[in-house]
């Protein structure tokens, strides 16, 4: 059934309505990762309802059909798979096999009820939406995938100039549940996390934000949980990274590559791309600050002078400034290290692969350091920075996922070594003698001694603030077992590290 020509709709978006730009026809335009504007440049808003970008199959699709099901009026959907990042999420692809390919019944990774999309890339959408308007909105829309922006232009320009048709039924509405995470008091701003690897320190990452983290808006649509300036520390990441196998990281082998050369590489600028890091580092300020900071460690290794800026305070006030700022390489104990400081980071979705990719700069300088020179460096640990350090709401399923499934299993193999040193206690001649030793060779920095556990865990406690959690915990239940031996008038009941023998 067609309707009249003259009329405009009105797309009324239930979820995410902040980040989609707005048209009056009958053609929803999804992107990947390409910027929407790129895509309405080309257009006029009588040829399309809405543009949005798709990120997540998991995520996004499910709100995605929301909005279409209380949108009746939607009848065609133009997919953008262009460039390799929009397929690299295969949200598009998952989307299209939607219509292609319909769903079923299933579990998602929480083991809810839901519906299935039937492809190769998991895409959900909740059980609470009818089968029966899934069905209907599937044989309603016609669905096309475009593989340039050329071809989506084109596309949009044809629906667009057919006759108008009316919608396929009334908006339909469903309920949609929300979970409120429980929020553990903890630090408000600072926090330390270290892992050997990026995968290892990204399940604590995840753990911490989503167990301490407060909940604010984003500034776009929804909420975060996030924490204020949090530094990862990794210190061991292989040169060919390390991916757990089954691999439970938000990005593979394939599109790290990619993403390396991003970062790396001085990349043409793209059409629908806002700006590489490669860019930034390699050509906007009108000189190779890579190379800038080889050429520094070359001439002095002891340089502290070794900056990278990404921040541009001609161009970065308003439209789409970088997330990554500032990056310093220091060379200290023969061992090669990098900071990088981020405004802002997704911990869940991009700080794996922001890691990764600065892990490969690191290499790159250090690699090139070695080549030109007699050093015998290391490389050393990779710092990063997160200033907002959060995860949007949108993921927090997916992330208590991944703490359910990895957190207790990497506690576990943690080793016992505090750099902050070890200590030995005994009970000798009416007293508790605890000695403070270097974590190495076991030299003795100092001694402490008295009757009281309270008293001497708090003196150990001033001096060494930065102890590990659980070695201080642990030097507590120690003092007291021996404070209770000495109460005991039995010296010998104590041993570190094994029960009181009563
Ligand atoms: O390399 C990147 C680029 C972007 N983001 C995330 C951080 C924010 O969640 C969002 C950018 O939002 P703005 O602050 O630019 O609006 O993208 C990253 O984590 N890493």
């Amino acid at each position: 059934m067609t309707a009249n020509s003259s009329q405009f709709y009105q797309y009324k978006a239930l979820y995410k309505p902040n980040q989609l730009i707005y048209g009056q026809g009958q053609t929803v335009i999804i992107t990947g990762w390409t910027v929407k504007g790129a895509i309405a440049k080309h257009l006029h808003p009588q040829d399309y309802a809405v543009i949005g970008q798709l990120y997540s199959p998991s995520r996004g699709i499910n709100l995605l059909i929301r909005n279409l099901l209380f949108n009746p009026h939607i009848r065609y959907l133009v997919v953008l798979n262009a460039t390799r990042e929009d397929k690299n999420a295969g949200a598009g692809t998952c989307l299209l096999d939607f219509f292609r390919n319909g769903f079923e019944e299933g579990l998602s990774d929480n083991k809810q009820r839901c519906w299935v999309i039937r492809s190769i890339i998991r895409g959900y959408i909740d059980f609470e939406v009818e089968r029966s308007a899934l069905e209907k909105l599937r044989s309603s829309v016609e669905c096309q995938e475009a593989k340039s922006i050329t071809e989506a232009v084109n596309l949009v320009k044809f629906y667009g100039q057919k006759q108008k048709l009316e919608p396929w039924g009334l908006p339909l509405e469903y309920p949609m549940s929300t979970v409120a995470p429980t929020i553990l008091p903890g630090q408000r701003y600072g926090h330390r996390i270290e892992g050997k690897t990026i995968a290892e320190t990204w399940v604590k990452i995840i753990h911490r934000i989503k167990t301490t983290g407060t909940i604010r808006p984003t500034g776009y649509d929804g909420q975060w949980q996030e924490l204020i300036d949090l530094m990862a520390i990794v210190t061991d990441e292989p040169p060919d990274f390390y991916f757990p196998e089954p691999n439970y990281l938000p990005i593979n082998r394939d599109f790290l590559q990619e993403y390396i050369s991003q970062i790396l590489d001085d990349l043409p600028k793209q059409e629908g791309v806002k700006y590489t890091y490669g860019q930034r580092l390699r050509s906007w300020f009108g000189s190779d600050q890579i190379q800038q900071v080889i050429d520094k460690l070359l001439a002095d290794l002891n340089s502290a002078r070794a900056v990278m800026s990404l921040w541009d305070v001609t161009h970065d006030a308003n439209d789409s400034p970088p997330c990554l700022n500032h990056i310093w390489v220091r060379i200290v104990d023969n061992e090669l290290s990098l900071t990088a400081t981020f405004r802002s980071n997704d911990m869940f979705s991009a700080w794996p692969a922001n890691a990764m990719g600065l892990r490969a700069l690191q290499q790159h300088i250090w690699h090139e350091i070695c080549k030109h020179s007699t050093h015998q460096l290391k490389i050393g640990p990779l710092i990063i920075i997160s200033q907002s350090a959060h995860i949007y709401d949108d993921c927090w399923e997916n992330a208590e996922n991944v703490i359910q499934s990895h957190y207790s299993k990497i506690c576990a193999s943690r080793d016992y070594a505090d750099p902050a040193g070890s200590f030995v206690i005994t009970v000798q001649d009416g007293n508790i003698i605890v000695e403070h030793m270097t974590p190495g060779s076991g030299e003795v920095v100092n001694c402490y001694s008295g009757k009281s556990a309270t008293q001497l865990y708090r003196e150990i406690a001033a001096n060494s603030p930065g102890l590990q959690v659980e070695h201080a915990i642990y030097l507590g239940s120690e003092l007291q077992k021996a404070e209770i031996a000495l109460g005991m008038n039995k010296e010998f009941i104590y041993e570190q590290d094994k029960r009181l023998k009563i």
